[in-house]
């Protein structure tokens, strides 16, 4: 990527994920808008799981914009390669037929036999380690994407946390805990039959075989990472998150510091005139790689990227 050493958060987050004591406690970043959050958990990410041996869908992040998730995609698809691991993108910029030939991988078959999508005994594996999705599109793969599954999910990444957790988006998030929960069912359907059975409602079969290890130790969880710039610590929104000892990191001394090298425009101006005078303010950057646009009505806010 080019980059000659790494930004606060990014050294904030890798000595808290890397090493000794590594992944103990969910993640709760708060640091302002581009003190680059992305790199922050793509890279201790994609350290993680380099020495995963077979591919399953590792690690989620979901974020509450197309594009937003794009430009994060592209940082997972700088690094990650270089590891030999895949990164897929679910947003609905695509066809959902097209998405799902890219997140599923179709099984070999001997020449001139058909692939059929209705045979549940043909064994479906994910194409890819890591995916970046936005929330609707997520649902639609869980809800109905043959093979695709959350059951070795070992990462999840929700960015901008506030506006994620402010609009329920499908009931995303209960869905995904759900289905990253525990759930020995779906892994052992005969023996859970015959232990519920044998003994009651006992469950104390663990996860074997499935290679959701965890700094090797027998009771996986998933991790988490939630980030925002502005980071609500209210609890009982937090809570829906269901976080492990959540540790708070903030970068910056003031809670929406902009970091030194990124400029910041203010341009008051009646709301129906702001399409022009946008037009004109990127008239004005010319060149300019990117620039942020931020809109504040009450406590709201939301945050837009423009390349
Ligand atoms: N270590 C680094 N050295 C130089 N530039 C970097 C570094 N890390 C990230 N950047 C650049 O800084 C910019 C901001 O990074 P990023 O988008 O990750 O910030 P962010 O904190 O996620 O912002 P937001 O809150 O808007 O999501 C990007 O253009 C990125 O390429």
């Amino acid at each position: 990527m080019g980059f000659s050493s790494l930004f606060p958060v990014q050294v904030a987050v890798w000595q808290e994920t890397i090493g000794p004591g590594a992944f103990e406690r969910d993640l709760c970043i708060n640091s302002p808008t581009g003190s680059g959050k992305t790199l922050a958990y793509a890279l201790p990410i994609v350290q993680k799981l380099s020495t995963r041996s077979v591919k399953c869908l590792r690690a989620l992040v979901v974020l509450p914009t197309r594009d937003l998730a794009m430009q994060v995609k592209e940082v997972f698809a700088a690094i990650a390669p270089a590891v030999g691991l895949s990164v897929g993108l679910a947003v609905g910029q695509s066809s959902i037929a097209d998405e799902i030939s890219e997140l599923i991988k179709r099984p070999k078959l001997e020449a001139g036999i058909c692939y059929d999508p209705e045979d549940v005994t043909c064994e479906l594996q994910s194409s890819v380690d890591i995916l970046v999705a936005t929330p609707g599109r997520l649902m639609d793969h869980i809800n109905s994407t043959k093979g695709f599954t959350l059951e070795h999910l070992c990462y999840l990444v929700v960015d901008e946390t506030d506006r994620l957790l402010r609009e329920a988006y499908q009931s995303w998030l209960p869905t995904v805990l759900q289905f990253t929960q525990s759930n020995e069912e779906s892994l052992f359907p005969l023996a859970n039959s015959f232990l519920s059975s044998t003994f009651g409602s006992l469950k104390t079969i663990r996860r074997c075989g499935v290679e959701r290890g965890f700094k090797g130790k027998p009771h996986p969880r998933l991790v988490k990472m939630v980030l925002s710039a502005t980071l609500t610590q209210d609890p009982s929104k937090l809570a829906q998150l269901n976080l492990h000892h959540p540790l708070l990191m903030t970068t910056g001394k003031r809670r929406y510091q902009l970091p030194e090298k990124l400029e910041s425009y203010k341009l008051i101006c009646e709301s129906n005139l702001r399409p022009l005078y946008l037009v004109a303010l990127l008239q004005e950057l010319g060149e300019e790689k990117c620039i942020k646009i931020k809109e504040y009505s009450g406590l709201q806010h939301q945050s837009r990227r423009r390349r």
